[in-house]
């Protein structure tokens, strides 16, 4: 694979070599502990690590020492909870770049520096969006990605249409082949699967991105349950009178309800946000209609929207799913209709 970022983010290459905690190497057994949250000592021990390779931009296989001043601003794209992504250009490169405060608060610190720490080490997945490099400033940490055209909950609001099921197919497949990625080479769970964190570019080529909120599993269990977006989050991760900890297949029942928003067009659970939330956990988790879509992909929404975690597919079985595999196997071109849908919500 043409590999982008030679920098590997905080000192990464193909292997990495940085002992840090920020790090966790895939040849280990997957037990760091999600150190770097609330810990205000490690924060800055990684904080100053992560300057080594600051400003270092790797693109076509070429790593320049960039400053931030020949970042040129083009266009704001959007806001998140964390920070603002805005396209500039480097030396006439585009770039989507993250921009994200730094603040004294340790917790906020550690969801940047997991950001930053994911992005860089999943250089090698297809599924992933890349990262050419970062700036750490007095002020802010700045995290140069590839530019991507649209996020799917953007795409959705402005087609006002949900999406054919034989594109949902072919997203199916790149979305969880990213997240097995990140189990499998990483032991690390996403915690914040949802259409507006999966990417689209102009290509028809789909991304996961925005990892500040990921957790490394220890024991295959993650136990933070604060973080993420609790309208997807499994029922397991809302119930308080569950124990702290749940496993990857609360990331697949957030795949199952982002899959069923983009099939119908829109989120499954009506009312405030706490009675979305009371729903997630009291009531039957939500089908797709049979009448309209193919039994396979009735199925698979099925076996991700199971209320029991040990009753859903893992990726594994997922990625032997019936839907997935007849995906696979068909030639869609989600460029022609990423170029009609944006063409015809002009
Ligand atoms: N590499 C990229 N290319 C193009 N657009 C991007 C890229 N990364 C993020 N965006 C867009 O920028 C906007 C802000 O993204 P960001 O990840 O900061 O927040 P978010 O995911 O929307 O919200 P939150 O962080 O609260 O979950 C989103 O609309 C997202 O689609």
């Amino acid at each position: 694979m043409d590999r982008d970022f030679g920098l590997g983010g905080l000192g990464l290459n193909d292997t990495p070599k940085m002992p840090s905690k920020l790090v966790p190497s895939p040849r280990q057994p997957p037990l760091v502990p999600p150190t770097i949250r609330g810990n205000s000592h490690n924060v800055q021990t990684l904080l100053e690590q992560a300057e080594k390779n600051s400003g270092a931009l790797t693109i076509h296989g070429v790593t320049h020492k960039a400053e931030i001043k020949e970042l040129d601003f083009m266009e704001d794209i959007g806001h998140g909870s964390c920070g603002t992504v805005t396209k500039c250009s480097y030396k006439s490169f585009t770039m989507a770049v993250k921009t994200m405060p730094r603040t004294t608060n340790s917790y906020e610190m550690s969801r940047i520096l997991m950001d930053l720490d994911v992005i860089c080490i999943s250089f090698d997945c297809p599924y992933i969006v890349r990262c050419y490099g970062y700036f750490i400033t007095t002020y802010d940490v700045r995290v140069c990605m590839e530019c991507m055209a649209t996020c799917l909950d953007r795409l959705l609001d402005r087609i006002k249409k949900p999406f054919p099921e034989r594109i949902i197919g072919k997203l199916s497949i790149s979305i969880i082949k990213a997240l097995h990625y990140l189990k499998t080479k990483h032991q690390i769970m996403h915690r914040d699967v949802k259409p507006s964190n999966i990417l689209l570019d102009w290509s028809g080529v789909i991304k996961l991105c925005d990892f500040g909120i990921a957790g490394r599993l220890i024991e295959s269990r993650a136990h933070s349950k604060t973080a993420g977006c609790p309208l997807y989050m499994g029922p397991e991760r809302l119930d308080p009178n569950n124990d702290d900890s749940y496993d990857i297949r609360s990331d697949v029942w957030s795949l199952g309800l982002t899959l069923v928003e983009l099939a119908t067009g829109r989120y499954p659970f009506g009312g405030s946000e706490f009675e979305m939330m009371s729903k997630i956990i009291h009531d039957e988790p939500p089908r797709l209609d049979p009448t309209m879509f193919s039994p396979e992909f009735c199925d698979i929404v099925t076996c991700c929207l199971q209320r029991d975690p040990t009753k859903r597919l893992n990726y594994d079985q997922l990625l032997q799913h019936p839907f997935i595999l007849k995906h696979e196997g068909v030639d869609t071109d989600v460029e022609e209709w990423f170029a009609d849908v944006m063409c015809d919500s002009e």
